[in-house]
């Protein structure tokens, strides 16, 4: 029989920043899902667990999910799904999870394009200076027309390198296209699609690095993936080059990219994640003047946020009416 949604008790796991905490969920998500299912805090869902096991989690980047979590949230193995808010979910251990048989979804797709575009506004401001440019423009310094300060790199016509032609790397290439780019892209599989329609070459990952004006990695952060990026590649790269992470901090070994930056062997970051998340105040990822950073916004738009919430909801009542999960990814 499968279960009415409302006696459905579902645990939600906000950043640990928060604590776990209920009230810090999009207060849109809360409503919908408070019309169908119980929703508790992660105290509140470890207190009771013995007598009222959760039947979901619902999660979101950061918060770290494995067998320990899982059998302190539903000793009695009743756990039904682990629903996250977002697509990457290097935070859950999926072999865990597999040992379990507990199925996780995340939310691919909606977010695809704002991503997609937020990777595109790191680029431009590293390659047009846009930070340091409206800082001057608000100083005291600015009294007088000057030709040539904050000279950028143009865009148009050069040759971006996509590490990860999954969704959002394909979104990403497509904008590419628009500025007329070269685009090369590494992956572990071929991406006939976007060679047929934008023209993206497969290369090695040291080839992308040699060519490559602009690199933006965006491709899930894995074992394999972890300091993909360290010294070795980072010397690869034009002087003139910028990095663009939009994928996962240790994707990028910091302290190696510390170094890149300030010995200027490439010309500048665009960071929307690091390694740590966030960094240290007085971080030289901080201070450095060739660095954009962004706080973790890849998908934070209205748009996107709205839909994520869509697709955790139907996740979630899914689950606890035990119909087939939506997004599935492990
Ligand atoms: O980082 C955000 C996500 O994984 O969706």
């Amino acid at each position: 029989m499968p279960l009415p949604s409302s006696s459905c008790r579902v645990a939600v796991l906000v950043g640990p920043e928060r604590g776990f905490d209920v009230d810090s969920i999009d207060p849109t998500i809360r409503q919908q899902l408070e019309q169908h299912v119980q929703l508790v805090d992660y105290e509140t869902a470890k207190a009771s667990a013995e007598t009222e096991p959760v039947d979901v989690i619902a999660t979101f980047a950061h918060v770290l999910v494995g067998k320990e979590l899982v059998t302190a949230l539903s000793p009695s193995r009743a756990l039904k799904a682990v629903v996250n808010y977002g697509v990457g979910v290097d935070h859950i251990n999926l072999d865990e999870m597999r040992e379990l048989g507990i199925p996780v979804c995340n939310t691919p797709g909606v977010l695809s394009g704002a991503t997609a575009d937020m990777a595109w506004a790191l680029l431009m401001a590293c390659a047009r200076n846009i930070v340091q440019c409206d800082a001057y423009c608000r100083s005291d310094a600015y009294t007088v027309y000057r030709n040539m300060i904050f000279l950028g790199r143009d865009v148009h016509h050069k040759t971006i390198g996509i590490v990860g032609l999954g969704r959002i790397g394909t979104e990403i290439a497509r904008r590419a296209k628009g500025f007329h780019m070269r685009i090369l892209y590494h992956n572990r599989s071929p991406n006939k699609d976007a060679e047929d329609k934008l023209g993206a070459t497969l290369v090695s990952l040291d080839d992308l690095l040699k060519e490559s004006d602009y690199v933006v990695l965006v491709c899930p952060c894995t074992p394999e993936t972890t300091g993909l990026i360290s010294t070795p590649q980072l010397k690869l790269m034009k002087s003139t080059a910028f990095l663009v992470n939009i994928a996962r901090g240790p994707v990028v070994d910091t302290d190696a990219l510390v170094a890149a930056l300030q010995s200027k062997e490439i010309a500048g970051a665009g960071l929307d994640v690091t390694d740590p998340e966030p960094l240290p105040l007085g971080h030289p990822l901080r201070t450095l003047d060739n660095v954009v950073l962004a706080p973790h916004r890849g998908s934070a738009t209205a748009e996107a946020r709205a839909a994520m919430a869509q697709l955790v909801i139907d996740n979630v009542l899914a689950a606890a009416r035990g119909t087939p999960l939506l997004t599935r990814c492990a």
